[in-house]
């Protein structure tokens, strides 16, 4: 590798942020966008370096998912479609916070440790979302893969799903579709339209829907899809980008999960269906307006719930036995785990918060639904579930048929807004639902979730799937006093508290039997954390 355009460039434009120090969390760098440019220029060669490693395309997608339009980040994906594996994240963060002067040596000893052929061909797939910061970016970005001799393969302003599509695509010779955007929107929008079949008359489904796209570029996307999908859905879009409306402003899914409100710009229509998608489409939340104005929320525990009974059905009709089970994180509503494990016998696990997390333990079934309640998730089916499913449907099996395009429908590299949508559409169409009988499956518990401010976060460490802490060490005594104490000893009473991987708070989780105690519950569990973590500013009340 000639690391003299790399010299160059460092010294003359992408110059280190003399005051940050940044860290490669959860969901990779991301900030304010000012300070950014000189991270991306970075993480273009870090790209280049983790390629060659793997001997595979990697991607890199410029996005802030649904933070305020000021903010942007990078995330690199893996061949596979995966987040980067997590040790590559000290190292991401080591480039990042080089010296310019010591940027070099930081590379090569990168090259040494991980003893990688530096003669190795690169390709780096690059994708962004629509901030008005994401072309400065993704020009820095281009400039970090091509001063270390990478090659780009353009994607444009696409969703983070279409970016975790394409790296697989080109990676796997096109066997899991067609490396182009239209490769992505043509392979979904057939495999919905071949599950319409002929279908009998619902009475209680209707084809309207809503659809949020939160100013940004699930918004283009779904411009882009919905006259191929006419024939199905009749789809009327907000929030689509094009006016001037503000990005994730007062709409999108974090807005309408986190507030559980109408969102903004979308005409209060009782009885429809509202989709709403964050700020680079890997998440989605459905809501409606009841006959009196009431709004109701089917979040990520519900759209996984839909999903994982309806292929429980599937399996059931088709006689293929395999080996089917939820994921969800401590975030998951009580209710929804009861339902699931209860009332439809799917087995379900717990996995720590963060997609990789749940990603993992879904890889354990031979059918793995994953979500977090925020509306992020899919399923993963393996190889040899897909293998028998496959032979099922080429010995005339219908049902094993149907499974296959439910297959193909899915985004199975990340969750996927447009993706999920599409199959809850599916799943509600064949059950002939409305969106209140799909509400009516079973009742949230009331919830709460705040964040408290604590001078240093990591004093909180947890166990058990982040549902138990370790550290302090009276905090986790006291919490369990709390839920044995009379007011909640019988109220189906649950919180938990742990460090937030993306924001400095610690987040607080409560749910409870009716709206009193369960915002009773947040605020003395909150009160816990703020005296034993060493709470700062106002304590909770
Ligand atoms: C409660 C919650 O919604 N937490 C979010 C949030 O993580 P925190 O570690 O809680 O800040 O951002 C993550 C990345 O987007 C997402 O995976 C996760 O679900
Ligand atoms: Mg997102």
């Amino acid at each position: 590798m000639d690391f003299q355009s790399l010299e160059k460039l460092t010294a003359e434009k992408y110059k280190k942020h003399a005051s940050r120090t940044f860290n490669y969390g959860t969901a990779g760098f991301r900030t304010k966008a000012d300070d950014l440019e000189t991270v991306l220029f970075r993480m273009g060669v870090l790209a280049v370096v983790r390629s060659k490693a793997m001997k595979a395309h990697i991607g890199m997608m410029i996005t802030a998912s649904h933070n305020p339009a000021c903010d942007n980040g990078v995330k690199i994906v893996d061949p596979r479609g995966e987040m980067m594996a997590v040790a590559w994240e000290e190292h991401a963060t080591v480039l990042a916070n080089a010296e310019d002067l010591q940027l070099v040596a930081a590379v090569q000893q990168l090259l040494q440790q991980e003893n990688i052929n530096q003669q190795q061909p690169a390709i780096v797939v690059v994708g962004r979302d629509t901030r008005p910061s994401s072309d400065v970016l993704h020009a820095a970005a281009v400039a970090g893969v091509r001063a270390v001799g990478g090659q780009v393969v353009e994607c444009g302003v696409v969703t983070t799903p279409i970016l975790h599509y394409r790296v697989v695509c080109a990676n796997d010779g096109g066997s899991y579709g067609t490396p182009t955007n239209e490769g992505y929107s043509k392979k979904l929008a057939d495999a919905f339209l071949k599950l319409q079949g002929t279908g009998g008359s619902q009475s209680r489904y209707s084809s309207g829907l809503q659809f949020d796209g939160a100013n940004g570029v699930g918004g283009c996307q779904m411009s882009i899809m919905a006259p191929s999908l006419a024939a199905a859905l009749t789809i009327t879009q907000y929030n689509d980008g094009k006016g001037d409306g503000v990005l994730n402003y007062k709409c999108g899914a974090d807005h309408v999960k986190t507030t559980q409100s109408w969102p903004g710009g979308v005409p209060a229509t009782a009885g429809t269906r509202c989709v709403s998608v964050d700020g680079d489409a890997d998440r989605v939340i459905y809501s409606f307006l009841d006959s009196n104005g009431a709004f109701h929320l089917l979040d990520g525990d519900r759209i996984a719930t839909l999903i994982a009974g309806y292929l429980k059905q599937l399996l059931t009709r088709a006689q293929v036995s395999l080996k089917l089970g939820l994921i969800q994180t401590a975030y998951a509503n009580g209710a929804s785990t009861q339902y699931i494990n209860g009332t439809l016998g799917v087995p379900v696990g717990c996995a720590k918060t963060g997609v990789k997390f749940l990603h993992h333990m879904a890889l354990d079934y031979d059918i793995g639904v994953y979500f977090e309640a925020n509306g992020h998730g899919t399923v993963l089916f393996s190889d040899a579930a897909k293998k028998s499913i496959r032979e099922a449907a080429a010995a005339g099996n219908s049902v094993a048929e149907r499974l296959c395009s439910v297959i193909d429908v899915i985004n199975e590299t990340v969750g996927d807004a447009i993706s999920d949508m599409l199959l809850v559409e599916v799943i509600l169409k064949e059950q002939d639902w409305s969106v209140e009988d799909w509400n009516k499956q079973y009742t949230d518990l009331p919830n709460r979730l705040v964040k408290v401010l604590v001078a240093d976060r990591s004093v909180i460490s947890t166990t058990n799937a982040e549902r138990s802490c370790v550290t302090p060490a009276a905090l986790q005594p006291a919490i369990d006093n709390l839920l044995r104490s009379t007011e909640f000893a019988t109220a189906n009473a649950r919180a938990f508290c742990r460090p937030s991987g993306t924001e400095d708070v610690v987040r607080v989780y409560a749910e409870a039997s009716t709206r009193e105690l369960a915002d009773s519950l947040s605020t003395k569990v909150s009160q816990l954390v703020f005296d034993h973590a060493g709470g700062v500013g106002a304590r909770p009340k």
